[in-house]
């Protein structure tokens, strides 16, 4: 008995851990599928031992997406999670039970279930006023900010008929071409990669920085309507009527009046929806009658009118010949997989990635394992498990290397980070040579060079660092192999027009650890020469909107490095640009300097981060709360009445959008 409640606890120990890392950190580290094979073992064991029910079980309550940094707000109609099946047995059950409960006809709705993360959205006289996340179930994070840059969401519907309060719920999704996008920026930077779209949409949902959030092209699919008076009763007429209003409702989703036509339909978009531009898991049944749902009812955590059945990540089984690594420019080394070739999703997969060393040992590897390859919503295929039953020989374990596999230097891991690093940045070839290849990339300098010419002039001795390509003279390479004339004039002429490309790209060329594109741009903002950034705080970088402790640490110890400042002395001896530009100078002012400008309430005239943009742009400083510094605060419209109050008791002067505009005359 004793054994049976401890295999309880650490189940829901598990499943709560596993719970976080997906809702809140968006990084898990589980497929779906085995999370959904523990979320069944503990519901079958809750079942047959009922005396350890413990109303707050993971299998009870919806997993939350709760962060600190948004405000929460209470939902009027609780938000629910769904049944999920993998059998298409469970289906039928459902079909029957609603059957038999019901006792009457009924219709079904069979409808792609979108696999991103969940919105409410409601509507009041027809135009958006508040965007909120699932959160727990009850209450869910206020993110109206973000979701008013999806270009899919409209701010006011359109038709006569929209009733005055509404509130439609559906899933934020990141379209497979976004994705592909920003993982690719983010392997250029060395950066996590998103496992996929569903982790990559609910990340970017919570970021705080909503241009940030626009620029990641999100979109909207709208999958049910609530409210006191809806227009309709059957939650398809609704649903079509919302698509009238300029809601994205999906077309895909067919009323069926048979099991039958259920099942056809499973299977039609078993395959139809890998041509769909968005990631899709499986299909969601409902009974169409708003109220016969309501007659159905619900328990804590599902619906009883509904239950979804998600589509099995396709998997293939292989044998694991060897684990390599590699390094990059940043010196982070990662494991990859080296299979026997094996088709999965009609390609050829001869390689996995493994992550880091807590994954190679939580799969306890070795080689020789038949292993379990899937490709869910990742581009890279990932091994998900190990076959032991097939273990006859047992290779040797897989351990993670202690010794960079391209200079030999032993590896470090620094505290709160999964990988390891090759330490000797300033001596490993593949490291110099990869920021060198960082250096020239399209959205850095804009150098016509590959890899290959760089590995030649690197092993000829011509360049040791990117400073060095600013040296090279027409005679270090018209000499070369397979070179000539026209091919060195190219490669110099190149060069020299790099020397024009602007201070923002510049700083992102100089590959400073986690300062991307975004992160650049904003740098540049905040600190117009590269003098200012170099003697930037890690105080004052924190300051700037969407830099966080890690990267404002990268910067000051990059500066901290006499090598770095070294490197950046030479570049700007060849007459690189370390400032920002005339024109941009110009939009900057100090017509607000000393002044700290606290922004409430909603506005006609400019955005919220508009706004916010101008104060930074004009010298003064925005900041969040209302305290004995504030020296104005602009008010709009709604402006919190906790913050009136304050600003009364304290006298701090408040003004409207056009006063503060004055101000920047
Ligand atoms: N890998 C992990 O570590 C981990 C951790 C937690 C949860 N999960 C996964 O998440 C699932 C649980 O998440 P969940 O509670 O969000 O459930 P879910 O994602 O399985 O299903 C419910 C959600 O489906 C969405 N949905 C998409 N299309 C829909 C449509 N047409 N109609 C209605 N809803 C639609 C809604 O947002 C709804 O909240 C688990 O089954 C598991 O697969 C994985
Ligand atoms: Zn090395």
């Amino acid at each position: 008995m004793e054994s049976v409640k401890l295999q309880i606890e650490s189940l829901r120990s598990q499943l709560h851990e596993h719970n976080y890392n997906y809702y809140v950190l968006s990084q898990p580290t589980i497929s779906d599928f085995e999370f959904d094979r523990l979320m069944r073992q503990l519901m079958e064991l809750e079942a047959a031992y009922p005396e350890y029910y413990d109303p707050n079980s993971p299998s009870v309550r919806v997993g939350s997406d709760i962060n600190n940094n948004f405000t929460q707000v209470v939902h009027r109609f609780p938000m629910l999670s769904l049944q999920n099946t993998y059998s298409e047995g469970e289906v039928t059950d459902f079909y029957n039970r609603v059957k038999r409960t019901l006792n009457e006809e009924f219709e079904i709705v069979c409808e792609l279930k979108f696999d991103g993360t969940s919105i409410s959205l409601v509507y009041e006289n027809g135009r958006l006023t508040r965007a909120v996340t699932r959160g727990d179930g009850r209450k869910g994070d206020d993110v109206t900010a973000n979701a008013r840059t999806i270009r899919n969401i409209p701010l006011v519907l359109k038709g006569d008929d929209v009733p005055p309060y509404i509130e439609v719920r559906g899933e934020i999704l990141m379209p497979w071409s976004s994705f592909d996008a920003l993982n690719k920026e983010r392997a250029e930077q060395e950066e996590p990669l998103f496992a996929n779209p569903r982790n990559a949409a609910s990340g970017t949902l919570k970021m705080q920085d909503s241009r940030v959030v626009a620029s990641r092209k999100l979109e909207s699919y709208i999958y049910s309507m609530l409210g006191d008076s809806l227009p309709s009763r059957s939650h398809f007429e609704n649903m079509t009527l919302a698509r009238g209003w300029g809601l994205n409702v999906s077309d895909t989703m067919r009323k069926c009046g048979t099991l039958e036509e259920i099942f056809a339909y499973l299977k039609e978009w078993d395959v139809a929806r890998k041509t769909l531009p968005v990631i899709t898991d499986g299909v969601v049944l409902k009974v169409d009658s708003l109220t016969q749902q309501r007659n159905l009812g619900a328990t804590s955590k599902f619906p009883r009118w509904s239950i979804a059945f998600k589509f099995s990540a396709e998997q293939a089984v292989t044998r694991l010949e060897s684990v390599s690594y590699q390094v990059g420019r940043t010196g982070a080394v990662t494991p990859v997989a080296n299979l026997e070739p094996v088709l999965l999703s009609g390609t050829t997969v001869k390689r996995a990635s493994l992550y880091n060393e807590d994954a190679i040992l939580a799969l306890d590897l070795h080689i020789g394992d038949r292993v379990y390859v899937e490709k869910g919503g990742e581009i890279i295929p990932k091994i998900t498990g190990v076959d032991k039953e097939a273990r006859f020989l047992l290779g040797d374990r897989v351990t993670f290397t202690r010794k960079c596999p391209d200079c030999g230097t032993p590896l470090v891991r620094n505290e709160d980070e999964a990988a390891y690093y090759c330490p000797n940045s300033e001596g490993c070839p593949t490291q110099i040579k990869g920021r060198i290849e960082h250096f020239v990339t399209r959205k850095a300098m804009d150098i016509t060079i590959g890899p290959e010419t760089i590995n030649l002039l690197y092993e000829k001795g011509l360049i040791s660092d990117a400073a060095d390509l600013y040296r090279l003279r027409f005679e270090d390479l018209v000499y070369l192999e397979r070179w000539g004339q026209t091919s060195a004039n190219n490669l110099l002429e190149s060069i020299e027009r790099s020397k024009s490309v602007s201070y923002e790209r510049v700083l992102y060329a100089l590959g400073i650890r986690f300062v991307g594109e975004t992160v650049a741009r904003k740098l540049a903002q905040a600190f117009p020469d590269i003098d200012q950034l170099a003697q930037a705080t890690v105080e004052q970088l924190v300051a700037v909107d969407e830099i966080g402790e890690r990267i404002a640490r990268s910067v000051t110890a990059y500066f901290a490095n006499t090598l770095c400042v070294d490197f950046v002395r030479r570049l700007r001896q060849y007459g690189l640009q370390f400032a920002l530009s005339q024109e941009m100078l110009a939009a900057k002012t100090d017509k607000l300097k000393g002044l700290s400008i606290v922004i409430s309430g909603t506005f006609e005239l400019h955005s919220r981060d508009e706004y916010k943009a101008m104060i930074l742009q004009n010298g003064g400083k925005n900041s969040g709360s209302v305290s004995k510094n504030t020296d104005y605060i602009l008010a709009g419209e709604n402006m919190g009445p906790a913050k009136l109050e304050k600003a009364g008791k304290l006298g701090v002067k408040i003004i409207d959008e056009k006063a503060f505009l004055e101000m920047l005359q």
